[in-house]
């Protein structure tokens, strides 16, 4: 007997995925995400389409063993005027002995058939039904993706059933109802989906797999689930080809904390959907979405003082979940947008008591920075960083510079280092065969420890010049600085307060290769300033937090 309200959970981020412009995985990367899915608990996983690239076959030549979902390969119906037996193409999906299932894209709208594969409907109905009959003996279970399915219906309701039945009929597992160009809402898809399982295929052998066209892919995947479908398919932060897929990241949790269906992952492993979103960034080298629900680093921050006065209060005043539950952290930040509710939260957080930070120690250390207000005028923490963020910073993403100047103020922060002079040459010059290249020198006077040091540091720009001489002199004394990165690195202006020329804000992400992160953040008119300033707020911040202490 089926369980209701038992919903499957299928992954395409390492095919539909793979279609994303600017995505390009190795085998080793598909490895390491399906091994993250499989210990999520993921259902099926599609690692991509055998037959179609070397990467794909690499990968499914030795696939990582799974302990929790099924390994799948996607492929398509036999070509037209083939026998299914006869066809390399779909037998290549049978060469692969670990499969737990097969997926094959058909057509079941009458115009692509006509227009696209160029064949007569009836054949269309035949090349699905002979590929599943062939397959369904040779593999533990076969899909029927239903291309363009919802278009399809649309204008020949009849034909689109008539795809979905030469699929049924001939014994697969699941027929998929697929928004392929992305553009149905949720109206539609609910009305669809009622009709498909009022004319006899049930919702436990139909899936939803939906495309993010108009940025509709969760809710009708939602919608699908509501109205009958059993299977989900989706990819993790939403890759897949055009505007993406459907989001699993967000849809898990709808499905399970919102709408009490159950999947195989148990309620206690929702936690792991954060790691397993910034898995998949490590592997593509992107910076995580920030406001990515559920999982992004801004999904639970508070930053409005009304908000962060009543999230005090009872933090369901401001957020639809608990964070905890899928591995998420609430967040207080600071900002001109903030209260005293603000500071007072976000220095909970840090282990301060906000008194302990007295006016005179604040005008000691806006003393040392490059402002335009008197020093002396500042009256408390929040006036400060009011008055800092009107200069320019931007202490709700820049955390770390934030927690830097406050404990520099407590006196918390040794100097590491100081740097008492530099100077940078840029040069653009022609190379021995006459290309341009540009070049730039950075010499620098640093004292650490009580030694002075001198030395200089090439690089493609002043700030990597820089940061190269910098790093020469600090790694004897700090060695754990050579795991140092920068992340990312931005630039913008912002609006001058002094009317002396447009100051500049350098905002950057480091990170230590251990899975930490932070930011920091420089102002200045003149933007290596800003980076410098950035760069070694870095610098302090990884030594306080992660290594000098
Ligand atoms: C909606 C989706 O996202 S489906 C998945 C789409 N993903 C991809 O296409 C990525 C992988 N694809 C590939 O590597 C290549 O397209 C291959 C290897 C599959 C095929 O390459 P080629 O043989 O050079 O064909 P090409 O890509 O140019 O055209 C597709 C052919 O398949 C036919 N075709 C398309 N869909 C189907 C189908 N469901 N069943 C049978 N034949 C189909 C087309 O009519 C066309 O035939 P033609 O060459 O006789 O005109
Ligand atoms: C099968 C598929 O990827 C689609 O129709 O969008």
């Amino acid at each position: 007997m089926e369980n209701s309200s038992r919903v499957y959970l299928y992954d395409t981020t390492l095919r539909d995925g793979a279609q994303t412009q600017g995505v390009d995985f190795s085998a080793a990367d598909k490895a390491k995400i399906a091994r993250e899915l499989d210990a999520l608990g993921i259902d099926y996983i599609e690692g991509g389409w055998p037959g179609a690239n070397p990467t794909d076959d690499t990968f499914f030549a030795d696939p990582p063993k799974m302990t929790r979902s099924r390994l799948t390969a996607f492929g398509m119906t036999r070509r037209a005027g083939r026998s299914a037996a006869n066809d390399p193409g779909l037998n290549a999906l049978l060469a692969h002995p670990s499969l737990g299932a097969v997926t094959m894209v058909g057509k079941s709208w009458d115009f692509q058939v006509t227009v696209a594969l160029g064949v007569e409907l009836d054949e269309n109905l035949r090349m699905i039904g002979e590929s599943v009959a062939h397959l369904k003996p040779r593999v533990p279970e076969v899909m029927y993706d239903a291309e363009h399915f919802f278009d399809g219906y649309k204008r020949n309701p009849e034909y689109a059933l008539k795809a979905l039945r030469a699929a049924y009929d001939n014994g697969a597992r699941w027929m998929v109802l697929c928004d392929t160009n992305g553009g149905s809402l949720p109206e539609d898809i609910t009305r669809i989906v009622g009709e498909v399982v009022a004319a006899g295929i049930p919702g436990s052998h139909l899936g939803i797999h939906c495309h993010n066209d108009s940025e509709n892919a969760v809710a009708n995947s939602l919608a699908a689930v509501r109205a009958g479908v059993r299977q989900v398919q989706g990819t993790i932060n939403g890759l897949g080809e055009r505007c993406g897929n459907a989001n699993l990241i967000s849809i898990i949790p709808n499905l399970m904390l919102k709408m009490g269906f159950e999947t195989n992952i148990a309620a206690a492993d929702l936690k792991n959907l954060v790691r397993v979103s910034r898995a998949l960034d490590e592997v593509l080298d992107r910076t995580p979405n920030r406001s990515q629900p559920y999982v992004g680093r801004s999904a639970f921050a508070h930053k409005g003082g009304l908000h962060v006065s009543a999230v005090a209060k009872d933090p369901s005043c401001y957020e639809h979940i608990d964070p905890a539950l899928v591995g998420n952290a609430r967040q207080i930040v600071v900002s001109d947008q903030a209260g005293r509710s603000n500071m007072v939260a976000r220095m909970t957080d840090l282990g301060i008591e906000m008194e302990a930070v007295s006016r005179e120690s604040l005008v000691r250390v806006v003393e040392q920075m490059q402002v335009s207000f008197d020093p002396r005028e500042v009256t408390d923490l929040v006036d400060l960083v009011k008055r800092l963020e009107h200069e320019g910073y931007a202490y709700d993403t820049a955390t770390a510079s934030f927690e830097l100047l406050v404990r520099r103020a407590l006196g918390q922060v040794k100097r590491y280092f100081t740097l008492d002079r530099y100077r940078v040459i840029d040069e653009r010059r022609r190379n021995a065969i006459g290309q341009w290249v540009t070049l730039s020198e950075a010499t620098i006077k640093v004292e650490v420890g009580g030694s002075e040091y001198m030395e200089v540091g090439e690089g493609d720009g002043p700030v990597h010049a820089f940061d190269t001489a910098l790093r020469k002199v600090l790694t004897g004394a700090y060695p754990q600085l050579a795991a140092l990165e920068l992340a990312d690195y931005r630039v913008r202006i912002v609006e001058s307060t002094a009317g002396t020329g447009a100051r500049t804000r350098v905002t950057i992400e480091s990170t230590d290769g251990k899975g930490n992160r932070w930011t920091t953040v420089g102002v200045h008119t003149n933007v290596l300033e800003a980076s410098l300033e950035a760069l070694q707020d870095s610098i302090a911040y990884m030594l306080y937090r992660f290594g000098e202490g």
